[in-house]
């Protein structure tokens, strides 16, 4: 069973309708392959196609072109089947009922449900059971919904924005408990505009941006390919020349503080080089952070 894969999507294009016959071409032609366990961020600016490409993996919007797969199975069926389930950014809350009741009611509303107790302790709302919705802050309402979420005991949770207007801490609490609760083996796959949200949860990135894939790996892979590391070493300008010569790509960046910043494509070798055959010392090699990432892959889409 694990070699179907959680979501496939081939060709995914989905295109709105403006009131003067205006048109969006929300997703144009997206292919994406996630499996079983894996924690994925869908990471894009404003109006990059997140949303419109998650409502289609949900099954709730119907692509114009394309097919999706949810555990080999159309879409809607599989969310019927009670294998998908989504955290959404608005909505679905009742203000009068206690945390506690709201996951009673919708606990019975499921065939098969998961043990409530441990829902709400791997949600972190165990201490907040008797607060009422409308009392809760808006961190405290988005971990009851991935309470929810975890009521079927799903194989695919999907979330979107999860914590869109939630202040630091409540981000931080939020991600603990999906932390915690994706070393289950869940599959998880999210929409966020926070870079270190996507760096410090998913295994891998997926980055959105005008309706198409722009780049599709880990973290680390996503920075490499983006923007090449920076290697500094105290050098005279003397060693460029030779330099030159080896690494054809070389690009002098600048020199700074007694260190000369270089890089190239391959910047292992380079700091190799620069140790075994150079009087380079203190060599460094720097990643790009991934907000340098997120800027150079996007303006390039
Ligand atoms: N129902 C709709 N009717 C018309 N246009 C739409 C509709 N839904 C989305 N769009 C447009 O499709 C594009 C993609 O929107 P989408 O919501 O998928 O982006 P997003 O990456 O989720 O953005 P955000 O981060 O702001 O939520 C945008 O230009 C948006 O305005």
């Amino acid at each position: 069973m694990n070699h179907v894969p959680a979501i496939e999507v081939a060709q995914l294009t989905k295109r709105f309708r403006g009131p003067k016959g205006s048109v969006v071409d929300a997703v144009k032609g997206i292919d994406l392959t996630i499996r079983p366990g894996e924690i994925v961020a869908f990471l894009g600016p404003n109006g990059a196609g997140k949303t419109t490409t998650i409502d289609m993996i949900l099954g709730l919007t119907s692509p114009d072109a394309g097919d999706v797969r949810v555990f080999g199975r159309p879409a809607r069926e599989a969310a019927r089947a009670g294998r998908v389930a989504a955290v959404m950014q608005t909505g679905g809350l009742m203000d009068d009922f206690t945390v506690a009741e709201t996951v009673g009611v919708v606990a019975s509303l499921h065939d098969r449900s998961a043990d409530i107790d441990a829902v709400m302790v791997r949600a972190d709302i165990a201490d907040i059971a008797d607060r009422k919705v409308s009392r809760c802050s808006g961190g405290e309402q988005q971990r009851l919904k991935f309470a929810l979420a975890l009521l079927p005991d799903p194989d695919l949770i999907v979330l979107d924005e999860p914590t869109a207007g939630m202040d630091v801490e409540s981000r931080r609490t939020f991600w603990a408990a999906m932390r915690a609760d994706a070393r289950h083996g869940r599959t998880v796959v999210f929409a966020t505009h926070y870079l270190e949200e996507a760096d410090a949860f998913a295994d891998r990135i997926v980055m959105i941006a005008g309706g198409r894939i722009v780049a599709d790996g880990s973290t680390a892979e996503i920075r490499t390919r983006a923007s090449r590391r920076v290697v500094s070493a105290v050098l005279d300008d003397g060693a460029i020349p030779d330099l030159r010569r080896v690494f054809t790509d070389l690009e002098v960046r600048e020199r700074r503080g007694g260190r000369l910043y270089l890089s190239s494509p391959d910047s292992d070798c380079l700091a190799r080089h620069l140790l075994t055959s150079t009087d380079a010392r203190d060599v460094e090699i720097a990643a790009h952070n991934l907000e340098d990432a997120f800027v150079t892959l996007t303006a390039t889409a």
